[in-house]
């Protein structure tokens, strides 16, 4: 081939090249897309997925198309996310999280809540079947998510932030459209309106938190029916944040759909949370209900100081006060960080190769 050119596409990529916006919908379309790629080969429950990955891409090229029928989330048991006694252990044999059991309800809203290096993420990409749990350790819509796949379930974290797509000169009408925009006009019309989207916003010049919301919205077009959302709402104004969560607080009380949201930001988040899930050194410490929680965080200390005292009355929430005291007391019990040599998953990304991260490298500012 003198004087040609070898190109070597990624199978998950091959149709990239049909249209600039058909990229834009596989590099975004279910977060499961771009973990295809770094489980690759790795064993036969990898290979299962990359067909999953295959079929993801072949109804992200349906959804593009405007002669197929509108997608449906395929999943149909309750969306339910459960976990059994797991224990993830990471390729260099320190331990991620372990004997975690949880059973969220249908319809839950649950906070996941613990100081850096909790473990929250590593949970949450668990959930996501981002990693390869033990068998039966966990199920989410009462499926195994690794090996299952997740159609209906969306995960949004720190590499879906990072895509470079977002920061080039790309209107925002076509980006929505991209990920199915025409086929929820409904959906993508309220999150316009709820995220205070301009809809003429070219994505290479908006502010940080602009763009933020613009992949919130492509996000969160397609009904998914289980949302694990990693913290991304930190460049939100407060008032976007609010409108926000309030949004996914009527998807759960709407149709059947649950979210599980990991944040240190409790801003107006009084009375959102259904349940909660407190992490301590790659353990679950307590969870439950949220008011059942409030009410025996009210009775620990009515025990300890002899008085009756509400929750609250410093002038921070419930959960404000709630949360202050675990992590106090976590860093109690943990001591020094430097012990135990802990710190965020996310780090990874920035160092290729490390951990199955290396897939996700910091994309420059293309602005
Ligand atoms: N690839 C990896 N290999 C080994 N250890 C890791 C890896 N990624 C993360 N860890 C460790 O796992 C622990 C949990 O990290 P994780 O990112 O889940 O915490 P987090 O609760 O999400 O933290 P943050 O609130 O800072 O985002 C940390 O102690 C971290 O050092």
């Amino acid at each position: 081939m003198r004087g040609g050119l070898v190109v070597l596409i990624p199978p998950n990529l091959l149709f990239i090249p049909l249209s600039p916006f058909f990229s834009v919908a596989v590099l975004y379309l279910p977060s499961q897309i771009a973990t295809g790629a770094r489980h690759r080969g790795r064993s036969t429950q990898h290979n299962t997925r990359e067909h999953k990955h295959t079929s993801i891409n072949h109804h992200t090229r349906c959804t593009m198309s405007t002669t197929n029928p509108t997608p449906k989330p395929k999943v149909s048991n309750p969306p339910t996310v459960a976990t059994f006694d797991l224990t993830y252990t990471f390729p260099d044999q320190s331990t991620g999280i372990s004997n975690i059991s949880l059973s969220l309800p249908a319809r839950s809203r649950t906070l996941l809540i613990g100081a850096n290096g909790a473990g929250k993420t590593t949970l949450l990409r668990l959930l996501a079947g981002k990693r390869l749990a033990p068998r039966g350790t966990i199920r989410v819509a009462d499926v195994d998510p690794f090996t299952s796949g997740l159609e209906g379930v969306t995960y949004l974290g720190l590499e879906w932030v990072l895509n470079a797509i977002v920061r080039t000169d790309i209107g925002v009408g076509e980006l929505l459209a991209s990920v199915g925009g025409d086929y929820f006009p409904e959906r993508r019309d309220e999150l316009v309106s709820v995220l205070d989207i301009d809809t003429s916003w070219r994505m290479h010049a908006v502010s940080d938190g602009e763009r933020r919301r613009v992949q919130l919205a492509m996000g969160l077009i397609r009904p998914w029916r289980v949302l694990l959302l990693d913290e991304i709402t930190v460049d939100l104004d407060v008032w976007s944040r609010s409108q926000f969560l309030g949004f996914l607080r009527r998807e759960t009380e709407a149709r059947e759909c649950t979210v599980v949201y990991a944040t240190h930001i409790l801003d107006n988040l009084a009375g959102w949370p259904t349940h909660l899930v407190h992490m301590h050194l790659g353990t679950v410490k307590d969870w439950g209900p949220a008011e059942k929680m409030f009410a025996a965080e009210e009775e620990r200390v009515r025990i300890q100081k002899g008085v009756d005292e509400p929750l609250g009355v410093t002038g921070n929430s419930k959960l404000g006060e709630l949360v202050l005291r675990w992590l106090r007391d976590d860093l109690r019990e943990r001591g020094p960080r430097s012990q135990h040599n802990r710190g965020p998953e996310g780090w990874t990304y920035s160092v290729t190769g490390i951990g199955g991260y290396g897939f996700e490298p910091k994309m420059p500012d293309t602005m």
